[in-house]
């Protein structure tokens, strides 16, 4: 056999259909080998993982890292350390709340400045379809981003040149123009007419807390975006994603469109799979976002979509701020949630151990449709020969309780700190290099690398 540089020994490896302990032969930064009892030369160094579990790193399609700009809130070496600790080993950085945002070539090019040589793991870009960009969305596929986002509710956020969300006219051109260039759309899909309706009804009667904010975004509110984008999609032929989906409702509707033959994809966080209202009025700001965290009913029929295989991708949704805009009044503070460092282990939490989902399907979700749906694959994805040696090693075993101090985030906040995981991320490699080890922490060497879709038309990744 040929020479190997690493062997990852005796650990139970997560491949798409079962779980077989099997060592792992890793050759220039590539899996080269999958077998029992690898024999290898003297000289090749060997990690004992004899009693963990390894899944394929985490693809989070879904962070908000803030730079350019608004590093102060969350950068790339922060955000990516977190991850890195997370088991997680590609993301892909949302083009809303640097500043400018990813909407025209000049502020991806500011993007990938600000990332480049700053990150633990690998990455990829979104660009972003806001009113008065269409011409725009060319010029960024060809530039590599894996598709595009855009918001029919308000972003939030403040000053000049930040993301706006879509009207009906932009919506429908974009999906057109999107479809031309073969890539996906993701959506945001909160009715803006509903929410702020019900939100200026809130705020006139003087309605100011955890539980009034959820009710001035209801489920109907995420039914209505979801529906009418379908319509749209069916009329333009656009591929969609649905990010941060947090009703069964919606769920159920997406369904029925891809048995129809539509072409989309929905996403769900760990948040609405982990916390309820009650806990938002417990945590307060900390577990602020929108969609909103819905009730223990909501919550458990989720579950059972997730347990139907009725989700392609699950993501952390990472939305920082800084801490005092996660305080105070509950409709005023910043929303979004600092959770990425936890997404693999709550759903091994509260997905496998808790509920009984399989490993192999949670992988499904946390790495391979990801990397199916953006381009990734097979490069990045699963635990097979001639892919990344992207890994997570975890144990199964191993609880621990979190602590402030165990967050790598540029502001130490979760709304997790303080829960007690029956598992543990002990370490995580990149294209065949420890980033993370726990009780050692990440590496010093910011190796990720910007993996840049290629070309529009036809799909696929670089290098
Ligand atoms: N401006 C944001 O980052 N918003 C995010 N905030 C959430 N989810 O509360 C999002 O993705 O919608
Ligand atoms: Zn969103
Ligand atoms: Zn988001």
């Amino acid at each position: 056999m040929n020479r190997l540089d690493l062997i990852i020994r005796k650990g139970t490896v997560v491949l798409q259909d079962e779980c077989r302990q099997l060592d792992i032969g890793i050759r220039n930064g590539k899996i080269a080998a999958l077998g029992e009892n690898l024999v290898v030369s003297e000289q090749t160094p060997v990690y004992d993982a004899e009693g963990l579990t390894i899944l394929p790193g985490m693809i989070d399609a879904h962070v908000h890292f803030n730079e350019p700009s608004l590093g102060h809130w969350e950068g790339f070496v922060t955000g990516s350390a977190s991850l890195a600790a997370g088991g997680c080993t590609t993301y892909i950085d949302m083009p809303l709340n640097g500043v400018p945002p990813t909407v025209r070539l000049s502020a991806l090019e500011l993007k990938l400045d600000a990332a480049e040589g700053q990150s633990h793991v690998d990455y990829a870009l979104w660009g972003g379809l806001v009113p008065g960009n269409i011409n725009e969305l060319e010029g960024l596929a060809q530039a590599g981003v894996i598709g595009f986002k855009a918001f029919m509710s308000c972003p939030g956020g403040e000053g000049e040149d930040i993301f706006t969300e879509v009207d009906d006219e932009t919506l429908v051109n974009g999906m057109k123009e999107i479809a031309r260039l073969g890539l996906v759309l993701a959506l945001h899909a909160e009715s803006e007419e509903i929410v702020s309706k019900l939100a200026a009804e809130a705020a006139r009667a003087g309605k100011r807390s955890a539980l009034d904010f959820i009710a001035t975004r209801p489920i109907a509110a995420e039914v209505e975006a979801v529906n009418r984008a379908l319509g749209y999609a069916k009329q333009t032929g656009c591929k969609l994603h649905f990010v941060h989906i947090s009703s069964a409702e919606a769920v159920q509707i997406i369904t029925e469109a891809k048995v129809e033959g539509l072409d989309v994809t929905v996403e769900t966080c760990p948040h609405y799979l982990a916390l309820t209202d009650v806990e938002v009025e417990r945590l307060g700001p900390l577990a602020k976002c929108a969609p909103p965290i819905r009730t223990a009913e909501d919550q458990a029929r989720l579950w059972a979509e997730l347990k139907a295989g009725r989700f392609d991708i699950i993501a952390s949704d990472h939305s920082p701020s800084p801490k005092h805009m996660k305080q105070g009044d509950f409709f005023e503070a910043w929303g979004g949630i600092s959770g990425a460092q936890s997404s693999l282990e709550l759903m091994l939490h509260e997905g496998h151990l808790r509920r009984g989902v399989p490993l192999p399907e949670l992988a499904r979700m946390l790495a391979l449709e990801p990397a199916k749906r953006f381009g990734l694959y097979p490069r990045k994805g699963e635990i097979a020969i001639g892919a990344d040696a992207d890994l997570a090693l975890v144990d199964l075993a191993g609880s621990y309780t979190l602590q402030e101090s165990d967050l790598l985030y540029r502001h130490k906040q979760s709304p997790y700190v303080g829960k007690t995981f029956n598992c543990s991320v002990k370490a995580t490699f990149l294209r065949g290099v420890k980033v993370y080890e726990r009780g050692v922490g990440v590496g010093a060497s910011l190796e990720g690398t910007w993996l840049r879709h290629s070309a529009s038309i036809g799909g696929g990744l670089d290098g």
